[in-house]
């Protein structure tokens, strides 16, 4: 798979830009704040309808405008397909696919497989769980597009249910009595249903990644000690935690937390309070890594998501940003050679000298608002 032409209007500091784009790599130069990393996220929200570094749309629409649009065209196998998003923020995304408008933006999802490293990526290691969670089901949606709907559904019955418990709470804390909880039972099913979904995915999907992780950290950071991941649910979880099992766990555990979750008004059971445990050797990364090895188990998590993706068949495209400068020349020459054979390899740098020879192809300049393809 790879991106024939990206085109972007009123996105971030680009009024009107187009770029036609080769398979291999392309490497995007220029100083700092010219727009490197604004052309992938437009590729990044393409792939997740989410932005890698803000969890709100207005930063996206350029200041002054009132949407912006990304549309790109995408070869895979073959075929060409278009994608089109216009990002209103406040609003749903409008989105097309082909020629067609699609009926919801997250139909989009799955038409670019992408795997996007960048520097804020180093949360993955030290930030909260739910950064972690994130990962985890962005990965998910990309190997597998269908959960984007699970993840709908599991996100709605969680918020309703939210919803319920907060108003039964403020009823009692204001002296309305209890608040009407009657749906209660109902919202418990879905949820464990949905939920259920989710996990299993999530467990099946790090059962997946956990030796292609190995692998990866050790090839860019060489490090004394082996990375390793593991699932932290928040729920003891069946010995064979099937899809099966693992509903009629968080059911009971629903039951189980029903007093405190009325007590406290808010969903305390679910793969929404889980975690992803990260570890270098015996010690847990967060806490502990070296910024040197946080970083390099961010990377790695990347680069395993792509390294999954390929062994399923899927040929993602490959995006780092701002990455060589923070390597060392033999940590570059390591890093070319696991990448070296992306279908299409996209790379942001100030210096183009840091970038490894054999991963160069298509250079372009980018400087205030304009990208220009120099060789
Ligand atoms: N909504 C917006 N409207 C207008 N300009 C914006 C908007 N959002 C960001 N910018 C501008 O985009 C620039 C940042 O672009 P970007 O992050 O792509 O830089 P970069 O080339 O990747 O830089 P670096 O090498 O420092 O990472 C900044 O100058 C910022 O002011």
């Amino acid at each position: 798979m790879h991106v024939r032409r990206l085109e972007l209007i009123d996105f971030r500091s680009y009024e009107r830009v187009g770029i036609d784009l080769e398979p291999g790599g392309n490497v995007f130069v220029g100083p700092n704040g010219m727009g490197k990393t604004n052309l992938i996220e437009a590729l990044g929200y393409v792939a997740t309808l989410s932005s890698h570094r803000v969890a709100t749309d207005a930063p996206l629409v350029r200041a002054g405008a009132t949407a912006a649009v990304v549309r790109c065209a995408i070869e895979h196998e073959g075929r060409e397909l278009l994608v089109e998003l216009e990002i209103v923020p406040g609003k749903a995304n409008r989105a097309r696919l082909g020629r067609s408008p699609a009926r919801r933006a997250r139909d989009v999802l799955g038409a670019l497989r992408l795997v996007l490293f960048a520097p804020e990526d180093l949360e993955l290691v030290r930030g909260d769980p739910a950064e972690r969670r994130r990962y985890l089901d962005e990965l998910l949606v990309t190997r597998i597009p269908r959960f984007a709907g699970v993840r709908a559904d599991y996100d709605r019955v969680v918020k309703q249910r939210n919803a319920l418990l907060r108003t039964a709470y403020l009823a009692r804390k204001t002296g309305g009595g209890r608040g009407d909880l009657s749906t209660l039972d109902v919202w418990d099913v879905h949820l464990a249903r949905y939920g259920a979904e989710l996990l299993t995915g999530r467990l099946e999907l790090v059962a997946a990644l956990a030796p292609h992780l190995a692998k990866s950290y050790d090839a860019v950071a060489a490090g004394r000690h082996a990375a390793t991941i593991a699932y932290r649910p928040s729920v003891e979880l069946p010995e064979a935690p099937d899809r099966a099992a693992v509903e009629q766990t968080l059911a009971a555990a629903l039951t189980e937390a029903r007093p405190a979750e009325v007590e406290r008004g808010v969903t305390l059971v679910g793969p929404h309070r889980d975690d992803l445990h990260l570890a270098l050797g015996p010690l847990p990364a967060r806490g502990y890594a070296s910024h040197g090895e946080s970083w390099s188990y961010a990377l790695a998590l990347r680069l395993a998501a792509y390294e999954l993706l390929r062994a399923d068949g899927i040929e993602p495209v490959l995006a780092l940003d701002d990455v060589f400068a923070e390597l060392d020349s033999g940590r570059r020459e390591r890093l070319a050679g696991l990448v070296g054979g992306a279908a299409q390899l996209l790379v942001t740098c100030a210096v183009a000298d840091d970038v490894p020879a054999a991963l160069r192809g298509t250079r372009f300049e980018v400087a205030e608002g304009a990208v220009v393809r120099v060789e």
